[in-house]
């Protein structure tokens, strides 16, 4: 006699997923792609350890939710990256995963075609083809890890990882940092306490072993070396920002407790700017005014930016979409990112140098 069913109860189906090495090898690494995404990561560890002292900047959308209006945006950063490239490294933020507070839109990879069929294999492939695209165009990218096995798809073609405010408190999201290829910010929680990124920081310079998948797709316990390039996002929180001086200084003080690097990226947007896009350049002058004050912490910035101002939601008709506007949180239009940054540039030109030498 068989037994009731006593698991699976609320899965309907397991539908298959190409293993990470099917997806790499129907999308490959061309050699100048893999020199962007190397020479990136290796731009952003000499920042993190002063030897480069440019300001990193992470901006771009809030999510890539149109190949078209993500590649069309790239070109026209590149082209302000080679402007602005000797003082500020910018880094496109390239985000396919999106944490939810409650529901909504999951991201690019969970359901490309943004219909809830949620064809996850499709939005892998995708997802990497858009990262190739970024990589020819000649940029650093910057995402998200959300779920602990995309990076086995992607991470080859990124050059800086975020962990959210929702998750540097998981150990599955440390975990997986030590294991990560690239630097990782650390977002400080959405309530704006820091001890969990704190927290994160050090758990993820450790090694670990946990669960997860091979390159084949197989089950495997994972065996890290641990990540040495862990920082902090603060990105305000429970009401508050936080990039002011005295914030800085707290989360200065909180880093130094620990024993760790004082590196700190202050996120514009989110909290930091109680969600109103238009805010973001205030907070970026701020900081470059606490730069040229002397401050030596701050070593990178974040940016929400897209091509128009603002959001939408996603339409039932997806013909209806705007071109280039945000499908989740409101983002800086293009002429105020490019303008905010060009300023940015040239108030910090001459002395961010004087402050590597102050080292
Ligand atoms: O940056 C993106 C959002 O702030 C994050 O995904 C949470 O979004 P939500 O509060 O709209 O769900
Ligand atoms: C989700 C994001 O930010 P946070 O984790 O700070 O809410 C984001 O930057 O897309």
């Amino acid at each position: 006699m068989t037994h009731q069913a006593l698991e699976n109860l609320n899965i309907d189906s397991f539908d298959r997923m190409p293993s990470p090495a099917e997806v790499h090898a129907a999308l490959p690494v061309p050699d100048a792609v893999a020199e962007t995404v190397a020479g990136g990561r290796r731009d952003l560890q000499r920042i993190l350890t002063r030897e480069d002292p440019r300001l990193m900047v992470v901006v771009g959308p809030c999510s890539i939710h149109d190949p078209v209006a993500g590649l069309d945006y790239a070109q026209r950063l590149k082209a302000l990256s080679d402007e602005v490239s000797d003082t500020l490294l910018l880094v496109m933020r390239v985000y396919f995963e999106k944490p939810r507070t409650a529901t909504g839109w999951k991201g690019f990879i969970n359901d490309p075609r943004m219909d809830d069929s949620f064809h996850i294999e499709e939005g892998m492939r995708k997802a990497r083809a858009f990262l190739l695209r970024i990589g020819e165009v000649g940029l650093p990218t910057a995402t998200e890890a959300l779920d602990p096995n995309t990076p086995q798809y992607i991470g080859d073609l990124i050059s800086w990882t975020a962990i959210g405010a929702r998750t540097s408190e998981s150990q599955t999201h440390r975990e997986m940092s030590s294991g990560l290829s690239t630097p990782v910010g650390f977002k400080n929680a959405t309530d704006g306490d820091l001890a969990a990124a704190v927290n994160a920081i050090l758990s993820a310079s450790r090694p670990h072993s946990f669960l997860g998948l091979n390159d084949q797709g197989s089950a495997a316990i994972v065996r890290t070396k641990g990540n040495a390039h862990g920082h902090l996002v603060l990105r305000g929180g429970g009401g508050r920002p936080n990039y002011d001086t005295v914030s800085i200084a707290l989360a200065e003080s909180a880093l130094r407790k620990a024993g760790l690097p004082e590196n700190i990226v202050v996120d514009c947007s989110h909290a930091n700017s109680h969600k109103n896009p238009r805010l973001q350049p205030l907070v970026l002058q701020d900081c470059a005014h606490q730069i040229l004050r002397g401050n030596r912490s701050i070593v990178g910035m974040m940016v929400e930016s897209f091509l128009e101002e603002g959001s939408q939601p996603i339409p039932a008709d997806l013909a209806t979409l705007r071109y280039g506007c945000s499908v989740t949180d409101a983002c800086l239009g293009w002429d105020d990112t490019a303008a905010m940054l060009r300023e940015t540039r040239a108030l910090l030109k001459d002395h961010l140098p004087k402050r590597r030498n102050a080292s």
